[in-house]
């Protein structure tokens, strides 16, 4: 892949996760630079990856190719504007993982002519194994676009999507998704434990369920979600009386609500931040 001078504003979850699996994939350490006031998320990038840690945006962002913006979206108004400031953006390339700002928005704060790729990963990036949308506006030249995507495919899949809306659907979809698989997960693991199983043990029972039935959905390309469901399902058994309950209870009604929801809000930031 190419490697372009590569400075993260903001150190938290996501830009951690996204260092760690590009370092990890073999982007050079010395290329990649982290920034956030406080050294406490950075310093430990730093020692652990190598990257360079800074306290100073706008040098940061002065001597790299490429800005990726990761701070929270409350925050990206203040953190631009103090960036616009200082730093030419033409001939940058700017990336945006924030959810709910939009494209016109970075264009008020940081420039009309603004390079910017809007992307939406997850935190399983942090292990290879994230899932990311991104979204460039037309003017996006294309090494800028095979960039954008070669990043993000070092630290797991990419989704290309056409409409800036798609970015929300992305949120959805993939981005918040990891914690409703964790809440899923936590409350197993804790009926589990009501059940007598140790901590460790209900953890490992539920960890290990999980994991075995996505890697047989991606051994399984071919067949429907549905049907490894009812494989599962043997008539007159277990499972059909615990998914039973799921039904009765409108699961799907339940993942749609709360899909819709995500999407709401991330429409909801757009106007706020
Ligand atoms: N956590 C997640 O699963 C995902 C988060 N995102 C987006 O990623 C962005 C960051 O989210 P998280 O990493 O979860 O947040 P976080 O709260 O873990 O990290 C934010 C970081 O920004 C730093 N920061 C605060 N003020 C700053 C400033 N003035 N200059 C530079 N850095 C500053 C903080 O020190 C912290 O390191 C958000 O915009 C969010 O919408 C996108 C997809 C998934
Ligand atoms: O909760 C959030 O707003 C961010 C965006 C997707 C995942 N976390």
């Amino acid at each position: 892949m190419q490697h372009r001078k590569l400075c993260f504003i903001g150190a938290g979850n996501m830009a951690g996760a996204i260092i760690s699996g590009l370092v990890e994939s073999g982007y050079p350490a010395k290329l990649i630079s982290v920034c956030a006031p406080s050294g406490k998320n950075r310093d430990p990038l730093a020692s652990k990856y190598g990257v360079k840690s800074s306290d100073n945006n706008i040098a940061c962002a002065q001597e790299a190719d490429v800005v990726v913006l990761a701070v929270k979206p409350q925050l990206m108004a203040d953190v631009c504007k103090a960036l616009q400031k200082e730093v030419d953006f033409s001939g940058k390339l700017v990336l945006s993982i924030a959810a709910g700002i939009s494209v016109a928005r970075f264009c008020e704060l940081l420039g009309n002519k603004l390079n910017i790729v809007r992307i939406m990963p997850n935190t399983p990036s942090l292990v290879g194994q994230g899932m990311s949308g991104l979204y460039a506006p037309e003017q996006v030249s294309q090494p800028d676009r095979d960039y954008s995507g070669e990043l993000m495919t070092a630290v797991g899949k990419v989704c290309w999507v056409d409409t800036e809306e798609g970015i929300n659907h992305i949120i959805a979809a993939a981005g918040s998704a990891p914690a409703y698989f964790f809440l899923f997960m936590e409350a197993m693991q804790a009926e589990a434990e009501r059940l007598g199983f140790s901590t460790e043990t209900a953890r490992m029972l539920v960890e290990q369920a999980a994991s075995g039935a996505t890697a047989l959905v991606a051994a399984s390309p071919d067949t429907p979600l549905s049907q490894l469901r009812e494989n599962v399902t043997s008539k007159g058994g277990t499972t059909f009386e615990a998914l039973k309950v799921f039904t009765d209870h409108k699961l799907p009604k339940i993942v749609s609500e709360a899909m819709q929801a995500a999407i709401t809000r991330a429409q909801e930031m757009e106007k706020q931040f």
